[in-house]
C-alpha cells in the first residue's frame, strides 16, 4: 500500500506535486493546521505529516496518529512539534535548516532599513495625502554598528549582507568559534558588550531555556540610547512588555518584529507604539523560500517513506539514500539479537554494550546501537522501535555503551551485544551472510550457526551423551517438527547450547518437560 502524507499547513503546491510523483497518495489541506479537533480525528490515516509553524503537533495529536512515522517542518523552527512525545512514540521529525534562509535574513535587513527611514509610517501618511516631509527624519546606517545575537545560517547571512552596507558587524554566539567569526568578517563579542555598543541590534537563535528573554528588561537598560532592535527570529526572546517601556520612555528608538511570544499575535504590548514595524511572521514568505522548503521537505519524507533514509532529522542521525540499503540487513540484525537476548532477559538490564568488528563498524552504528535497543526492550514494551528506543532506555536508566573495531576477525562483521543485569551478564553475536540474512554465531562465547526464524526453542544443557535424543523424541511425540537444529559447546562434558527451529508454536506442556530433562539447565521460546 502506498504510504499516505497530509499536508496541514499553507506549504507551496509544488510538495504536493513531488509527494506524487513519488507514488505516495497526499492530501492537501493547507487550513487543518489551525483545527486542532479536525487534524486529532484523522491524523490516524497517515504515515506523514507536513507542516509550516501553524500546525501544532501536541502529545494529543500524536496519542491518535497510530501510523505517522514523519513529521516533515517545511521550514527551520520545530518548536511547534513536540519533539519528545514525537520520539516517544517513534516518529521521527525532519525540518529544511537552509531553504528559507536567505529569505529570513532578507527580511531582517528590509526590517532594519523600515526602521532607519520610519518606512511604514512615511508610506501610511503620504498615502492619507499629508505630505510629512518634515515629519520623518532618518538615520543612515553606513557605520552604524550592527550587534547579532545568535550568529548561525540565518545570522551569518544578515552580518554579510550588513557588511556589504558598510556596517561594522559584532556578534554574540557562545558557540561562534572565533575562526568562523573572522572568516564572515564579525567581531565575537559577549553579550554585555553587545548591548553597550550596538546601533541596531537584531536576534537570530532558536528559542530555548538560554535564550529565553536575551533581551530582559535589564538586558534592554543595558543597551545604547537610541538601539533599535530587529526580531525575525522567535517571539519570546525579547520581553514585550519591557520592551514597550522602553520605547515608550524613547530608550529604544524603534523595534522591527516578525515574531511574538503568542502567535497569531492579534494583541500585543508593542502594538500601537509609533516606533514599532510589526508583520506576521513574514520571514520564511517568498516565493523561493517556499518554493525550496516544501521540494526539499516533500523529497526527504518520501525518501523515509519509500527508501528509510533520514535527512536533517532533529531526533535521528542521518541516513543517506545509498546507505540505507547496506544499513538494512544490519539493521535487521541488530534488532533480532536484541531481541534474542531481551526474551532471554527476566530481570532490569542495567547495561547494554555493542561491539562492532569489521565492516559494520564503519557504517552509522548510531542506527544500530538503536535497532538492538529497541529489540532488547520490545519484549516488555511492545511500542518501542529505532526512534524511540535510545530515549526509552535513558529513561530507565540504561547504560549504552558502543565500542567498534575496525578489524574484522573470523567474520567480515560482527557485532556482539552484551547485556548486564545485577544477577548475570549474557552475550550474543551475529553477523550477515552473503545472502543478506542475519545468522546467529556465538552465544555466550559457544560457537553456533543458526538463523533467526519465526519461532524458536533454545535450550542450555550439560554436555552429556541422550540429551539430543530425549529432546527430539519430546518434540516428535508431541507433533513438533524440528525444521533446524544448531548445537555448540564451550568443551566436551562442558555447557552446551541447543538452537532449534520448529514449524510452530512450543506448547506449554512441551516446554515443561523439556525443563525437566535431567541435563537440561535452561529451555525457552523465541519468536522472530
Ligand atoms: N521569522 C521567520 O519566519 C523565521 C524563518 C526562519 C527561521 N526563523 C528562526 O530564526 C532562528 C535562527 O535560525 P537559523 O537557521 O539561523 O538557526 P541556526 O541554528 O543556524 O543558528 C542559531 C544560532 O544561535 C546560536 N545560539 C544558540 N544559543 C545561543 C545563546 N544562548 N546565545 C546566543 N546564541 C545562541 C547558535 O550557536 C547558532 O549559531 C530560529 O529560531 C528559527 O526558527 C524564523
Ligand atoms: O522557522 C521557520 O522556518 C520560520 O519560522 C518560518 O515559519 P513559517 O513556515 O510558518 O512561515
Amino acid at each position: 500500500m502506498a504510504p499516505r502524507v497530509l499536508i496541514s499547513d499553507a506549504l507551496s503546491p509544488a510538495a504536493v506535486q513531488i509527494f506524487k510523483d513519488r507514488g505516495i497518495e497526499v492530501d492537501f489541506q493547507p487550513a487543518l493546521g489551525k483545527d486542532k479537533d479536525k487534524l486529532a480525528e484523522i491524523i490516524g490515516n497517515y504515515d506523514g505529516l507536513a507542516i509550516r509553524s501553524a500546525t501544532k503537533v501536541t502529545p494529543k495529536i500524536l496519542a491518535n496518529a497510530t501510523r505517522l512515522k514523519v513529521v516533515g517542518r517545511a521550514g527551520i523552527g520545530v518548536d511547534n512539534v513536540d519533539i519528545p512525545a514525537a520520539t516517544a512514540k517513534g516518529v521521527i521529525v525532519m525540518n529544511t535548516p537552509f531553504g528559507n534562509s536567505i529569505t529570513t535574513a532578507e527580511h531582517a535587513i528590509a526590517m532594519m532599513f523600515a526602521l532607519a527611514r520610519e518606512i511604514p509610517a512615511a508610506d501610511a501618511s503620504t498615502q492619507a495625502g499629508k505630505w510629512e516631509k518634515n515629519r520623518f527624519m532618518g538615520v543612515e546606517l553606513t557605520a552604524k554598528t550592527l550587534g547579532i545575537i545568535g550568529c548561525g545560517n540565518i545570522g551569518s547571512i544578515v552580518a554579510d549582507r550588513a557588511i556589504g552596507l558598510k556596517m561594522k558587524v559584532i556578534a554574540f554566539d557562545p558557540f561562534l568559534s572565533p575562526e568562523r567569526a573572522k572568516d564572515i568578517g564579525v567581531e565575537k563579542v559577549e553579550l554585555d558588550d553587545l548591548l553597550a555598543r550596538a546601533d541596531v541590534i537584531t536576534l537570530h537563535t532558536p528559542l530555548t531555556d538560554k535564550t529565553r528573554n536575551v533581551l530582559s528588561a535589564e538586558a534592554i537598560a543595558k543597551t545604547k540610547k537610541g538601539v533599535r532592535i530587529v526580531n525575525c527570529a522567535r517571539g519570546g526572546l525579547v520581553d514585550e512588555a519591557a520592551l514597550a517601556q522602553a520605547l515608550e520612555s524613547g530608550h529604544v528608538a524603534g523595534a522591527a518584529f516578525d515574531v511574538f511570544i503568542t502567535e497569531p499575535a492579534t494583541e500585543n504590548p508593542l502594538f500601537g507604539h509609533p516606533n514599532v514595524i510589526c508583520t506576521p511572521h513574514l520571514g520564511a514568505s517568498t516565493t523561493e523560500a517556499q518554493e525550496n522548503v516544501a521540494l526539499q521537505v516533500a523529497e526527504q519524507m518520501s525518501d523515509y517513506l519509500l527508501r528509510g533514509a533520514i535527512s536533517n532529522a532533529v531526533n535521528f542521525p542521518s541516513i543517506t539514500a545509498e546507505e540505507a540499503p547496506k544499513l538494512k540487513p544490519f539493521i535487521e540484525l541488530a534488532e533480532k539479537l536484541g531481541s534474542f537476548a531481551g526474551q532471554l532477559t527476566d530481570t532490569d538490564i542495567q547495561t547494554v554494550r555493542i561491539t562492532y568488528d569489521g565492516a559494520v563498524a564503519s557504517l552509522k552504528i548510531k542506527a544500530l546501537t538503536s535497532a538492538a535497543v529497541a529489540g532488547l526492550l520490545r519484549p516488555a514494551l511492545a511500542d518501542i522501535n529505532v526512534v524511540s528506543a535510545p530515549s526509552i532506555a535513558k529513561e530507565r536508566g540504561i547504560v549504552v555503551e558502543e565500542t567498534t573495531r575496525e578489524i574484522a576477525g573470523d567474520y567480515e562483521s560482527l557485532i556482539t551485544l552484551t547485556v548486564i543485569t545485577e544477577k548475570m551478564e549474557r552475550s550474543i553475536s551475529g553477523t550477515v551472510f552473503a545472502d543478506g540474512r542475519p545468522r546467529i554465531v556465538d552465544i555466550k562465547g559457544i560457537k553456533v550457526d543458526a538463523e533467526f526464524a519465526p519461532s524458536m526453542l533454545y535450550v542450555t544443557n550439560e554436555d552429556k551423551p541422550g540429551f539430543v535424543g530425549r529432546f527430539a523424541s519430546l518434540l516428535g511425540d508431541a507433533g513438533l517438527n524440528i525444521a533446524t537444529f544448531a548445537l555448540g559447546r564451550d568443551r566436551q562434558g562442558g555447557d552446551a547450547i541447543a538452537l532449534v527451529e520448529v514449524d510452530g508454536t512450543v506448547p506449554g506442556e512441551l516446554l515443561a518437560k523439556v525443563q525437566q530433562l535431567p541435563s537440561v539447565k535452561q529451555a525457552k521460546p523465541l519468536v522472530f
